[in-house]
């Protein structure tokens, strides 16, 4: 009796668990269909397997399972959507893919150029205002290399990201986007003060800001030296000559400037840039360096600059008309930017503290520096004699017998071989500027 009891236990029980599994297999089923008829994607089971097979102009899902297999008749138009959500993920996957091969390309294996290496003792913390700018950039190029630490402060009025834009992410390196008309706290060793707009159309498109740049900017980064006890640079101008008297100019002539006229927002507000760097010398015992920088030209000076170099080979690079203002027979002497680099460099190493003029002394009329570019350029150039500028100065040749004597300083590079380098680099701006394909 016990034994026939068991037995029925046992069937009843096996009957039990053998309907269970046969309703669990009909539910799963069941909802297979509802969630296919349901035509709702997300309710697809993970364990299903989609396989577009024509059967008699029918397609059909699959169970991956390779034991129990259902062709379970399905809309079309479902599994239509399937591959379009198909396609639309892997087009999202490989433009992940490629952000991914460019984050990584500009952040983790970016090749910087070869730094040198400098131990705490001799590695110097330096800041350069209008870093971003033409000379300013050179000036970092240099600095980084010898494996300074280089922090650049600029407002991009004139300086532009891309002068420094292959420094970005060193560990050496740092900009800051910001005006120097308001105080700044960092802590460095040397300050290269250079910011300020440089070439007549900029300094002249907005005056006031140029007198507070080279005023109020100079006054905070005067102060900030002396708290910091920092060695400083200003960079001077020719320009503090005015329309010159005295020729060739040294740096004992006091200059002849007009301090009403339309150059005079940069001229006089570099002059007081120099007095303030002495009142600070005087009374703060600060230690300063004032180079007096002769027109100087080479790669990166901004298209749109107005100077005479970018001017004359951008117009005859787009064969338009050369523009002489004036008769033309004014003059300049003009120093490639790698010759002006080392001379600041050879400035701020010194024991010298009285300006030093730092310039090319090889001197040209306008008309003949247009002739040596049209030259150089090539092709056939009109020239045309436009209106003088204002109070602009008639003569202009640096007197370089102090920086010879004191920084053991001259220029090296010839008029013919930085001229040749900037046309070199002009040919390429031009070109991407009017939308030409650059290779
Ligand atoms: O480097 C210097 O010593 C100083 O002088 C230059 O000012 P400037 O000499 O007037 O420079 P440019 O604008 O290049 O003019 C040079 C001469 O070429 C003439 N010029 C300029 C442009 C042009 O298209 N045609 C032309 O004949 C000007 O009238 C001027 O006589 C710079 O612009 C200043 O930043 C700098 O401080």
């Amino acid at each position: 009796m016990r034994n026939s009891t068991r037995t029925k236990f046992l069937i009843f029980g096996l009957v039990f668990v053998l309907g269970s599994a046969l309703f669990l297999i009909w539910e799963d089923k069941l909802k297979l269909s509802q969630s296919l008829k349901s035509d709702d994607d997300h309710l697809l089971p993970g364990n299903l397997k989609v396989s577009f097979e024509n059967n008699q102009n029918k397609k059909s899902l699959k169970y991956s399972d390779p034991d129990i297999g259902y062709d379970v008749p399905v809309d079309p138009a479902v599994i239509t959507r399937l591959q379009g959500d198909l396609n639309f993920a892997n087009e999202r996957i490989k433009l992940l893919e490629e952000k991914l091969k460019s984050f990584e390309g500009g952040r983790i294996s970016k090749k910087y150029p070869d730094v040198k290496f400098q131990n705490y003792r001799t590695k110097k913390r330096i800041l350069i205002t209008g870093g971003a700018g033409f000379v300013g950039s050179h000036l970092v190029d240099k600095l980084m290399l010898m494996g300074h630490e280089v922090t650049v402060v600029d407002n991009f009025f004139t300086g532009r990201k891309e002068n420094v834009e292959h420094w970005f992410g060193h560990p050496n390196f740092e900009i800051i986007h910001q005006d120097i008309v308001t105080p700044l706290f960092v802590e460095v060793d040397e300050i290269y003060h250079l910011a300020s707009p440089a070439s007549p159309p900029h300094y002249m498109f907005n005056p006031v800001k140029t007198i507070k740049t080279n005023t109020i900017g100079t006054i905070n980064m005067l102060g900030l030296a002396k708290r910091v006890g920092a060695k400083i640079l200003f960079a001077s101008t020719s320009e503090v000559y005015g329309d010159p008297e005295v020729h060739p100019q040294s740096e004992t002539y006091w200059g002849h400037v007009n301090p009403i006229g339309p150059r005079a927002c940069y001229d006089e507000a570099k002059r007081v840039g120099e007095t303030l760097c002495y009142a600070y010398a005087r009374h703060e015992k600060l230690n300063v360096r004032v180079a007096r920088i002769f027109n100087t030209y080479g790669p990166r000076m901004h298209m749109n600059d107005g100077r005479v170099v970018s001017n004359f080979i951008i117009q005859a690079l787009r064969n338009e008309t050369i523009t002489v203002y004036g008769l033309g027979n004014q003059t300049r002497s003009f120093q490639y930017v790698s010759d002006l680099v080392d001379g600041l460099m050879a400035l701020m190493n010194s024991n010298y503290t009285l300006p030093v003029n730092l310039g090319n002394p090889l001197e040209h009329t306008i008309l003949e520096f247009a002739t040596i570019i049209k030259s150089l350029v090539g092709g056939e150039h009109a020239m045309k004699l436009t209106k003088a500028v204002e109070d602009d100065p008639q003569r202009r040749k640096p007197d370089i017998k102090r920086a010879k004597k004191y920084l053991d300083w001259e220029p090296k590079v010839s008029l013919n071989e930085g001229l040749k380098k900037t046309i070199e680099y002009f040919t390429i701006e031009v070109k991407r500027s009017d939308g030409h394909k650059v290779t």
